[in-house]
């Protein structure tokens, strides 16, 4: 088994604010994060793949093609959007790095080819927080 990793980069807005519970109580729970005006992070997001090398082209999967994937089904949905307001795949969901990272594996994994699996979605929203999401 050959795990081959690309990463690829987002900017995006949101707040950490559950509606249902009153603006005290945000505050108390997500702090600054629950700032209404919103925040902002520069996501680091790291798409790992398994599965067998290809004996005629020596790949796993082409990159490039992971990349266009990745591009045509997170990037483009995500990149400089708020994500509380403007993905629809991340509506009615708290906006938590690891809620994230759950949904862009979701947004993902059916579009690619049957003989490859993704591994793991490992997405930094700052440089000292993480979440690694493997499918379960
Ligand atoms: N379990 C989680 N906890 C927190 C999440 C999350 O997604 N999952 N997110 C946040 C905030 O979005 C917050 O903006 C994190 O940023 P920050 O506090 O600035 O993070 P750093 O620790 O890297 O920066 P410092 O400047 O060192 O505080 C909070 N919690």
């Amino acid at each position: 088994m050959v795990y081959l990793t690309r990463l690829e980069h987002f900017n995006a807005a949101h707040k950490l604010y559950n509606p249902n519970w009153t603006p005290e109580k945000n505050e108390a729970m997500f702090g600054k994060c629950a700032n209404e005006n919103w925040h902002g992070h520069n996501y680091d997001l790291f798409v790992t793949i398994k599965g067998q090398v290809n004996e005629d082209t020596g790949f796993l999967f082409d990159v490039k093609k992971l990349s266009e994937l990745i591009k045509v089904h997170v990037l483009e949905k995500l990149d400089h959007k708020n994500l509380n307001i403007d993905v629809d795949f991340m509506r009615g969901k708290m906006c938590s790095t690891e809620n994230l990272a759950k949904a862009i594996w979701e947004q993902l994994a059916p579009h690619l080819p049957e003989e490859v699996k993704l591994h793991c979605i490992k997405l930094y929203e700052t440089a000292r927080i993480y979440v690694e999401y493997f499918g379960e």
